[in-house]
Order: structure tokens, then sequence, then C-alpha cells
């Protein structure tokens, strides 16, 4: 009998070596330089804490929602898992590319004026989840372009799956990085960019909160309609843009049907980020070298490895979609979106120099020739402030922390005071 790779403790037998199976383990995982982002700055937070048990920490480090979900949607789900106790209110199994009422919903609040249809919309568990499955539908021979910096998932998902070399020190070779600074106002420099199959791209940009504007979208669908390849285009912060010249959806730009498909997310509208529900726009349009519908392939993988999305969860997103329920997460993203504006302010007025958090519930903030750990390690010391290297999101990072805006209103009031008592001199 194979024991998996664990020590093996057996009270009456004498201590053994380690013992393994015979299975290799599957290389790109050594590639990997550290664990995910997430996870560090969480285990660097229990550290200082274990340090300073006294101490009150305010986490604006990862993006988590923490307002309630608004009643009419967590109604919703509250009487969807009640049906499930009874006869005719339960159900099993659903379709794995979403409830029918959900996809028209969706398709009708977000996607009818950009020529999208319910059957190219993908219900999922979420929007990370899906990238996920994205890249194993595209597999590992598929070049790879994404912003620098841009959330962690894009690179390290095609680490995993095997799209890259190894890391150089900086990066991975084999990786496009489209880097994205102050200097050309967060969009890539697309003239020196090599031509890759797959570009992710968010907009607005975590972690730089950059929305991108109506021409340079126009700008990245042209590239990539030249160089024949598909954009993943990240949207799950569509909601809280405020500039008119900065699409929503990637199919406001005419053409973005044939080179684009788009992954949004419940989690930052409704505070799904625990019920975990998003979605995927495969457009009909959109198609392989050969002709066959990506769509397709897209169903095959969402049927095959995917069971559909929580029905309970179906249910809240449906009633997130109605006319009540819009409006509640309309409100809580404007909620969101007020703190975003009292932490901006805030470093403006301390003077530092910020971007983002006005399209976003992100603010980027920039520390010239310090190292974003360090940076990360001094607000933790001086605030008791979880924060976000920059660096962690890619080397084009480095020199910036993020801090999100995602907080009560009085845990931000208090980081607030705590940033101008620390750093009232900048
Ligand atoms: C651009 C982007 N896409 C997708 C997601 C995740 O969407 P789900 O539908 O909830 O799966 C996040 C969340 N990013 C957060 C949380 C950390 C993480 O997802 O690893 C952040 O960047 O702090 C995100 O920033």
């Amino acid at each position: 009998r194979l024991v998996s790779h664990v020590s093996v403790r057996c009270v009456a037998a004498p201590e053994k070596s380690e013992v393994t199976t015979r299975v290799e383990r599957n290389k790109n995982f050594a590639k990997l330089q550290a664990g995910y982002l997430f996870p560090e700055v969480a285990r660097r937070r229990r550290e200082h804490q274990a340090a300073n048990p006294d101490a009150k920490l305010l986490s604006l480090g990862i993006g988590d929602t923490t307002e309630p979900i608004p009643p009419t949607i967590v109604n919703a789900m509250r009487d969807a898992a009640i049906g499930l106790g009874t006869r005719e209110g339960y159900s099993g199994y659903g379709s794995e590319q979403g409830q029918s009422k959900l996809r028209e919903a969706i398709t009708e609040r977000l996607y009818a004026h950009v020529g999208r249809k319910p059957n190219e919309i993908f219900v999922s568990d979420g929007s990370k989840c899906d990238i996920g499955r994205l890249q194993l539908m595209f597999g590992a021979d598929v070049s790879i372009a994404t912003q620098d910096p841009a959330y962690p998932v894009y690179v390290d998902s095609s680490v995993i799956m095997g799209m890259t070399g190894e890391h150089n020190g900086e990066d991975f070779d084999g990786i496009t990085y489209m880097v994205c600074r102050p200097e050309t106002q967060f969009f890539p420099d697309l003239s020196k960019a090599e031509r890759t199959d797959i570009i992710f791209f968010c907009s607005p940009n975590n972690p730089t909160g950059a929305a991108a504007t109506r021409s340079q979208l126009t700008e990245l669908v042209a590239f990539a309609k030249k160089n024949g390849s598909i954009i993943v285009f990240d949207a799950a912060y569509a909601l809280f843009i405020s500039d008119p010249d900065c699409p929503r959806t990637i199919y406001e730009i005419p053409g973005a049907e044939e080179v684009a498909l788009e992954t949004c997310s419940f989690s930052k509208y409704a505070g799904f980020t625990g019920v975990r529900l998003g979605w995927t726009v495969v457009p009909e349009q959109l198609r392989y070298a050969d002709g066959f519908q990506v769509m397709n392939d897209w169903n095959r993988v969402m049927s095959t490895i995917f069971n559909g999305a929580s029905n309970i969860a179906q249910a809240g997103g449906l009633a997130a979609l109605s006319d009540k329920g819009w409006a509640e997460v309309q409100d809580l993203v404007a909620f969101y979106k007020e703190n975003a504006s009292i932490l901006k302010k805030t470093f403006q007025d301390l003077g530092f120099t910020v971007y983002g958090g006005s399209d976003a519930p992100y603010i980027w903030i920039e520390f010239p020739g310090r190292k974003s750990w360090d940076v990360f390690g001094e607000i933790l010391e001086r605030c008791n402030i979880v924060t976000t290297p920059g660096s962690g999101f890619g080397a084009a990072g480095e020199g910036f922390v993020r801090v999100s805006a995602f907080g009560h209103r009085e845990d931000i009031e208090e980081a607030v005071s705590r940033f101008k008592t620390a750093y009232k001199s900048a």
C-alpha cells in the first residue's frame, strides 16, 4: 500500500524515514517564487499581531467586502434556502451554464445595450475560479501577456499551467509584461508589446485603480485584432467607474466581440466574496484560428469540471439584478467609493503621490525609491494597518503600496487618523 508523502509515525514501530509516493510533482509549481500574495500578507499580519497582542489591527489589504448584504438580496437567498427544505422548492444539480433567468437578467442589466445575448453568459462561482478554468481551456501552449502590475492570478495560474519559463529574478520568462506606470497613464505602450495569444487586461485595474478610457480600449481591441489575440477582460470592478469616458464593459468597443471574453463577479457588487457568484461572457463571434467557437470549448469545460453555481447564490444574484436589488448594489458601491475618496484625500493632504481611488476601490500610493515590502512593514509597525505591497502585483508595482477601500466607515476613519499621526510630515 503506498502511503502519501507524509512522515509516518507508527506507535508500535520505530520512527521511519519520510515515505514518498512515486508520483513526480508538477514541475511548474517549483517555478513559483513564494506563496500566493494574500496568504503571505495574512501570515505577516498574524506574525505582527502575535508580537503585539494588544494592537487593534485594521485591514486595508485584501480587497474583501465588509458591509452586510442588502435586504432584498439576502432575503432572496434566505427564501431559496428555506425552499430547499420543501418538496416543491427543492432543486438539485442545475445547468452548468447557470439558471436561464439569471443569465437573462445579467444580459438585460449589463450587456443587452452592447449586443450580448443570454447564451453567451456563463454563470460561475466567481471570477478568480473562472480565470483558472479559462487557463485550463487555453492549455499550456499559448503565449500570455498581462498588465504589470496586475491581479496576481493571471501570472500565477499561467505558471502553474506551464505557459511560462523559469523566474529570472524579476519576473517569469515567457510572459509579456505590459508595464502600466504613471508615465503612460497606467496604460501599456502597445507599440512596444510583442504579439501573444492571450492578453489579460483588467479595467478598472487591480492594483493601480486606473480605468481605461474608450480610446485606450479601442487601441487594445485593434491591437488584439491585428495580432489575432484573445483578450481576457476582467471587469470585476466595473461598477466603480464614474468617468463616462471609461467603458464598464469591453463590448462598448465595436468589434470587441471578435477578440474578447469578459469575466466579472457579484463579489464587490453585492458583497458576495463569501457567497461566490460570478460570470464570464464568451461571444458567439469569438473563434480560434481554426474557426472553432471558443464558446463551445468554454461550455465543455464548465460542463465537465464544474457543476454549476450554488442555487442559493444564484437566487441572490437574481435579486441583486432586480430594480430594488440593483439600487441596493449601487448604494454599496457608493459606500466603498466614499471610503476610497476619504483615503485618497488623506494621502494627498499628507503630500503623497496617489493614483486610483476614483473609479476603483483601490488607492495606489507611490513611495519613490522604497521597497514595497519595507513600506508594508513600516505601515504595519507604525500604524497597525495592513496594506498590500505593490511588488506583489508585479515588478512594475515596486515602490508602490495598495490600500483597499473595503472597510467599515469607522475603521476607515481610524486608519486616516493613524496615517495622519504617523506621516504628518511625509
Ligand atoms: C481583478 C480581480 N478579478 C477577480 C477577483 C476575484 O473575484 P471573485 O469573483 O471573488 O473570485 C479579484 C479579487 N481580488 C481581491 C481578493 C484577493 C484574490 O481574489 O486573490 C484583491 O485583489 O484583494 C480581482 O481583484
